[in-house]
């Protein structure tokens, strides 16, 4: 069983992954694999230096993200074009990295993606956990942690679902405007909940013998 674990920008989902993590629950992060897909010698980097020039490039050759974040969520077209080259390549990887993981650790693991629902990634889960705080907590968050302005903190949460839409394709919702404690109750009590779902979806599928 895989759990598509999403949420905007700077909502809590690695905090979150990481509280899975320590219940024994293995995660593949989709801004990682979105990083392995620029890495030097991958196509999506050159496509990427042949559009916007070297300024894109660091010294070493690998990707100056300062400075395609700046252009892509400046401009929604240049974003829509990122994401035509990378997406379906990080589509790709994450399928064949889920596919191993599931085989590999039990009961269930998790995709944990900023754009679960935006991205066509949905396809690959069973079922969707919504991590949700206000927009103004986002923010301030992203602010804090990543050192950019508010300003480009509201244009990257604008370039992604709106709250309310995220909640609605929801199956399950984590509510992370409290404290850590809050978050580990939550995950301890989904936990418990997806180790019963993925015992009895694994009962199901395994066929009864009549031994009559
Ligand atoms: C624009 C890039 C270079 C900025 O890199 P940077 O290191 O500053 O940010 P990072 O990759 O860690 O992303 C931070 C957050 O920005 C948001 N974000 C990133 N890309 C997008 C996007 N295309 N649309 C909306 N939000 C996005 C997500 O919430 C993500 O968690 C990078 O995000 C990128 O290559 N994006 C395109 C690939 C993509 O869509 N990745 C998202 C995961 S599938
Ligand atoms: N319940 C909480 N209380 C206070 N701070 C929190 C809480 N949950 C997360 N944070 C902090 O908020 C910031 C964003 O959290 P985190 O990095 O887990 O979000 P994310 O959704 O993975 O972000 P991104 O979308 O950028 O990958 C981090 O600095 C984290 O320490």
């Amino acid at each position: 069983m895989i759990i598509g674990v999403t949420g905007g920008i700077a909502s809590g989902k690695s905090t979150v992954a990481r509280a899975f993590g320590a219940l024994g629950i293995a995660w593949v992060d989709a801004d990682d694999v979105a990083r392995e897909v620029v890495a030097p010698g991958e196509p999506a980097l050159d496509m990427i230096a042949e559009r916007y020039g070297p300024a894109v490039l660091q010294d070493d050759g690998s990707l100056d993200r300062r400075v395609l974040r700046e252009i892509v969520f400046a401009d929604p077209g240049e974003r829509m074009w990122l994401e035509e080259v990378t997406h379906p390549r990080i589509r790709e990887r994450l399928d064949r990295h889920l596919a191993r993981m599931e085989a590999e650790h039990g009961p269930y693991v998790l995709l944990v993606s900023p754009l679960l629902f935006e991205s066509g990634q949905s396809a690959l889960v069973d079922r969707r956990l919504v991590i949700d705080v206000p927009v103004s907590v986002q923010i301030a968050r992203t602010a804090q942690r990543d050192g950019v302005d508010e300003d480009q903190a509201r244009a990257i949460v604008a370039a992604q679902m709106s709250r309310s839409e995220r909640l609605a394709r929801a199956d399950d919702v984590l509510d992370n405007g409290g404290d850590q404690a809050s978050l580990d109750a939550q995950v301890a009590e989904l936990d418990r909940r997806y180790r019963e779902l993925a015992q009895n979806a694994g009962a199901k599928a395994t066929p009864i013998v009549d031994t009559k």
